[in-house]
């Protein structure tokens, strides 16, 4: 690939204190994600998935190694400058999409816009646009209560964009979707992957998802290992 990496991890390792002493689940992970491309990243459960992702999304600290986003390396950024960077280019969607159950969908998406300091009206109109590409032009005024499903989840979707992030983190967005759901909420997130040039990093225990992914990585005893994308259309 010819583009530079968006998000680029360089021999990183994690090792919990543990009361049974230390536990290292990763232990030397390289990886580059480019824009635009969907890697899915794969393994048991306590396989050390999320720890790479929170290593990746500057959650936490890891214990060696190097992250750098954009080419920027992240290692010695204080505690702000951490913060700035994962408000402005880095996008987080989880399993259960915590979306603010008093906020209606369109607010929910110009909250992150809100906080990065975009006017009320502008963040709304935004947010209706990124709302409407994922298919809930018509609901951009219900509740998460008033939504299924798949349809919070796209709008956790929205969110995790609404700051234009450069790489999207996603653990399990699709967790606890129904199979036909789970595809269609995938296939809104691959589409504004293409369309957007987003870097994703998406952890899953849904194989069939993973193949459809442009690069899918197993973790095992701490390291990756490439497994092939048997990429088919839907
Ligand atoms: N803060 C912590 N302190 C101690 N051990 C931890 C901590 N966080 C994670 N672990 C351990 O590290 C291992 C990897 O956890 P991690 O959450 O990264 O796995 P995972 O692959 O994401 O799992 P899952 O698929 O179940 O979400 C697990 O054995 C877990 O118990």
């Amino acid at each position: 690939m010819s583009k530079a990496p968006i998000l680029s991890v360089r021999g990183l390792t994690r090792t919990y204190d543990t009361a049974q002493g230390g536990l290292t689940v990763l232990k030397g992970v390289d990886l580059d994600v480019y824009p635009g491309e969907l890697v899915g990243l794969i393994g048991p459960s306590g396989s050390g998935k999320s720890s790479l992702l929170h290593a990746a999304g500057l959650l936490e600290k890891p214990t060696s190694g190097t992250v750098a986003i954009d080419g920027e390396q992240v290692g010695d950024l204080d505690e702000r400058a951490r913060t700035r960077l994962r408000l402005g280019r880095i996008g987080f969607v989880y399993q259960f999409h915590h979306l603010l159950p008093e906020f209606d969908a369109r607010d929910n998406v110009a909250l992150p816009m809100r906080i990065a300091g975009v006017a009320q009206d502008e963040a709304r109109k935004r947010a209706a646009v990124t709302l409407t590409a994922l298919g809930l032009g018509e609901r951009l005024t219900h509740q998460p209560a008033q939504l299924s499903g798949g349809e919070q989840q796209r709008v956790a979707i929205g969110r995790a964009l609404a700051n234009g992030p450069r790489l999207l983190l996603a653990d399990e967005p699709t967790g606890n979707l129904d199979p036909t759901t789970s595809q269609s909420v995938f296939e809104s997130l691959r589409d504004l992957a293409k369309t957007t040039g987003v870097a994703a990093l998406i952890a899953t225990h849904n194989m069939e998802l993973a193949g459809h992914m442009d690069r899918v990585f197993a973790l095992k005893d701490g390291h990756l290992e490439q497994r092939e994308a048997q990429s088919h259309a839907y």
